[in-house]
């Protein structure tokens, strides 16, 4: 069961395994799901469905997103616009990252408290065993940690981060639009979108997921289920399998890798936003014995220090707000100590009535 209590450090030490080594799968990595999906057990009939596929260049896509926002938190997009080229060379230097000594990782690593550098998944820490996976996150410039990675070739690779974050921050904008648009909400009822109504002043990080090939995949698990605090994450994985959402809180179902696609899920903050309407779908990363597998995330969030709360536009007497208003900053502070944070900032049922709408 994922509790509160930090079962060990998320910040990997010379101690710990190099993954890519290990022949038998050690205890410390030998999977117990947590009991946070009773229903699962209690279905038998399998859900035969797969992850809304979207062209985002048809007069139809805006739509069909709303649609897949309400029912998966989730769908894939092809001709997004981002190039191709650009997701492959984030994709390479991905690759070669994580194929650098772990000493050098080490000189990357993420200080305590702090999201930038390589280690392992904050949420590690609400599992009582480990999870096979690495990580890297980009929150600003990564020129610091590049630096220690590749001490004659950061500058190109920084260029291609940058131009990576520019590209996803802009389809994010766009994809915000659309979501909000398919609620009712338009431009003149959002104050946090910035000077040019795009969504620029947001914030984002990217993190670069790697999972070895294990020899045990049955019994390990590449990244426990989550939710992610984000407004919106927009991921890309290789040809291999991995990333599983949870449909209607019942079966995990798998999404099919599809060359070129993105997949967008929605986070915790556009679930507050749209005060339930669309869902925060919780997802996980299997892992398997033969490929290793690699994903880049773009975790798209609010501005700093600006409150998120259900859209007045949203509200009735009979829908009234599920959520107190919270800035992000505050939300992830929350979020590090609570695994389920939602449940910690919903509106309580007996005090529903005294809030004021309007
Ligand atoms: C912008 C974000 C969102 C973060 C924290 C910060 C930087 C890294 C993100 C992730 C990425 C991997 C899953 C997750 C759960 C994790 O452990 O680190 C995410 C987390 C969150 O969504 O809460
Ligand atoms: O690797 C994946 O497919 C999932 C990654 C993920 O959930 C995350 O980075 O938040
Ligand atoms: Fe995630």
């Amino acid at each position: 069961m994922a509790t509160t209590q930090t079962h060990h450090s998320v910040h990997i030490t010379h101690k710990d395994h190099d993954l890519d080594s290990l022949q038998v799968l050690p205890d410390s990595y030998q999977w117990v799901q947590p009991d946070l999906f009773p229903s699962l057990q209690q279905h038998s009939t399998p859900l035969s469905d797969t992850l809304p596929l979207i062209d985002l260049s048809l007069p139809d896509a805006p739509d069909l997103i709303g649609k897949a926002l309400r029912t998966w938190g989730s769908f894939q997009i092809i001709n997004h616009g981002v190039p191709l080229s650009l997701i492959h060379a984030a994709q390479s230097s991905a690759i070669d990252l994580f194929a650098l000594p772990t000493p050098y990782k080490l000189k990357a690593s993420r200080t305590p408290g702090t999201f930038p550098g390589y280690g392992i998944a904050r949420i590690n820490s609400f599992f009582p065993k480990r999870m096979w996976s690495e990580s890297f996150t980009i929150m600003g410039s990564p020129l610091e940690h590049f630096r220690h990675l590749w001490p004659h070739d950061y500058s190109k690779r920084c260029d291609i981060m940058a131009e990576y974050d520019r590209e996803l921050k802009s389809l994010c904008g766009r994809l915000m639009w659309i979501a909000l648009s398919e609620l009712g909400i338009t431009r003149e009822d959002i104050n946090w979108a910035g000077p040019n109504e795009d969504f620029k002043t947001c914030n984002a990080a990217t993190q670069l997921n790697f999972y070895p090939a294990c020899p045990d995949p049955d019994r390990a698990m590449g990244l426990g289920a989550h939710t992610d605090t984000t407004l919106l994450t927009v991921l890309h994985q290789n040809n291999t399998r991995g990333l599983q959402i949870l449909r209607e809180g019942r079966q995990w179902v798998t999404v099919e890798p599809v060359a070129g696609a993105l997949v967008v899920q929605v986070g915790d903050m556009l679930q507050i936003v749209s005060n339930g309407l669309y869902k925060s779908p919780f997802h996980q990363a299997v892992v398997n014995r033969t490929q290793k597998r690699l994903s880049v995330a773009y975790l798209f969030v609010p501005p700093e220090n600006v409150e998120m709360s259900p859209h007045k536009k949203l509200l009735n007497p009979t829908q009234p707000p599920l959520y107190r208003p919270i800035s992000w900053t505050d939300f992830i502070r929350i979020k590090s100590n609570n695994f389920d944070g939602l449940s910690c900032i919903r509106v309580d049922v007996k005090d529903e009535k005294q809030v004021k709408v309007g």
